[in-house]
C-alpha cells in the first residue's frame, strides 16, 4: 500500500481475506474507525497473513512505476538465503494463471444485504419493480452486490464455473460479470460461458467482468506496465462528456483497437487513454474497467448501477410489447 498510514479502518469485501501478503509503510498501533473491530496485525495473524512494515513503500512504489509490476517474495523463514528467495520469485508468474477459481464461492447463494441506510447517497430515482440478477462470482466485491440490492434487485450469485444454460434456466432479468483476480485470458472457460449468456440477456460487466466481455465480443487484453490502481484515477464518459473520479483496481485492459464493428467504448482512462468502459446496444451489453462499488474510493460511478437497471427495465418492456404484438 503506498498510502503511508494503513491499520485505521477496514471493511471486508469478501467471505475472507485472500492476500498472501501486505507491505505497509507504517502500521497504525491503534485503530480510530468506530467500526473496526481490531487491529490489522491482529486481523492478518488470525489469518496466518504474512504482514511487513516500516518498508519504504515510496522507493517500491517508483521502482514499479519505472520497471513495471514485479513478483516478489515475502518470508519468515530466516533459513532462505536472499538468492533462494529470488530463485522463488523468478519461479512464479501471474500471467496466464486462473486466479479467479480459487476466490469463487462454491455454490449459488441469494444475496439480500443493501448499503447501510444511514451511509446510503444515492437513494434518488429508484423504480419500483425489482430485476431479477444472475451475478457471476469471479472473486465479486460484496458492495456491488449492496448497490444492486439497494436499487431493488432480487439477487442470485453463481459460482465462475455455473454453467450458462442453468443461469438461462433461472430467466434472469439481467447478468452481472464480477471483478476478479488473475489474467482474464487465463479463464477461457468463463469467456465461453459470457459468450453463451450476452445476446439473451442483458450484461454488466465490472473489472474483469468487462475484459471477459471484450473477449467474448471478440476483442483482446493485454497486461499493462503496473495498472491502475487507487482511488483517484479520473475517467471520461464519452457519453455524458463528465469526467468521474475512479476506484481503480486492474492490472489487464481491454486493446480498444481490437474490438470489432459496434462495439462502443464508452469511458476512457484520462491518465493514459486506455479503455475504461465499453457497451455493445445490439446485445444489450455494458461495462466497466473500474469499480462502480467504490468502497473504498469516490461515488462518482454509482450511477453505473441506475443504467443497469434502466437497461433491463427496457429489455423487459420491448419483449413485453413483443409479446402483446405477437398475439395481434
Ligand atoms: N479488479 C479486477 O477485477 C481486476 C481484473 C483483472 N484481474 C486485472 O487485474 O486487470
Amino acid at each position: 500500500m503506498t498510502n503511508p498510514h494503513i491499520g485505521n479502518t477496514d471493511d471486508q469485501e469478501s467471505r475472507q481475506c485472500f492476500l498472501a501478503g501486505l507491505v505497509v509503510r507504517s502500521l497504525s498501533i491503534s485503530t480510530s474507525n468506530w467500526r473496526c473491530a481490531e487491529t490489522l496485525g491482529d486481523y492478518l495473524a488470525e489469518r496466518n497473513i504474512m504482514g511487513i512494515y516500516d518498508i519504504d513503500t515510496r522507493v517500491i512504489t517508483r521502482r514499479l512505476r519505472q520497471d513495471g509490476s514485479l513478483i516478489g517474495v515475502l518470508s519468515t523463514e530466516r533459513t532462505k538465503t536472499d538468492e533462494e528467495l529470488l530463485e522463488m520469485s523468478r519461479s512464479w508468474d501471474i500471467v496466464g494463471v486462473d486466479l479467479i477459481s480459487g476466490v469463487s464461492c462454491k455454490a449459488p447463494h441469494d444475496w439480500v444485504d443493501k448499503t447501510n441506510t444511514e451511509w446510503e447517497f444515492n437513494s434518488s430515482k429508484r423504480g419500483g419493480e425489482a430485476f431479477r440478477v444472475i451475478a457471476y462470482d469471479f472473486g465479486i466485491k460484496h458492495n456491488i452486490l449492496k448497490r444492486l440490492a439497494s436499487y431493488g434487485c432480487k439477487i442470485t450469485v453463481v459460482p465462475s464455473t455455473w454453467p450458462a444454460s442453468e443461469t438461462l434456466k433461472m430467466k434472469p432479468d439481467g447478468v452481472l460479470f464480477s471483478n476478479g483476480p488473475g489474467d482474464p485470458s487465463a479463464v477461457p472457460y468463463a469467456v465461453e460461458t459470457v459468450k453463451e449468456i450476452i445476446g439473451k440477456v442483458p450484461a454488466f460487466g465490472i473489472c474483469m467482468g468487462h475484459q471477459l466481455l471484450g473477449l467474448a465480443l471478440g476483442g483482446k487484453t493485454f497486461k499493462m506496465k503496473f495498472g491502475h490502481h487507487g482511488g483517484n484515477h479520473p475517467v471520461r464518459n464519452l457519453c455524458s462528456g463528465h469526467v468521474e473520479i475512479s476506484a481503480q483496481n486492474h492490472n489487464y485492459a481491454v486493446d480498444s483497437s481490437s474490438l470489432p464493428e459496434g462495439v462502443e467504448v464508452t469511458h476512457v482512462n484520462l491518465n493514459d487513454g486506455s479503455c475504461a468502459g465499453l457497451a455493445y446496444p445490439a446485445q444489450n451489453i455494458m461495462s466497466i474497467q473500474y469499480h462502480p462499488e467504490a468502497s473504498p474510493g469516490p461515488h462518482d460511478s454509482d450511477y453505473a448501477f441506475r443504467e443497469f437497471i434502466q437497461l433491463m427495465k427496457k429489455v423487459k418492456v420491448n419483449s413485453r410489447v413483443m409479446a402483446a404484438l405477437s398475439f395481434i
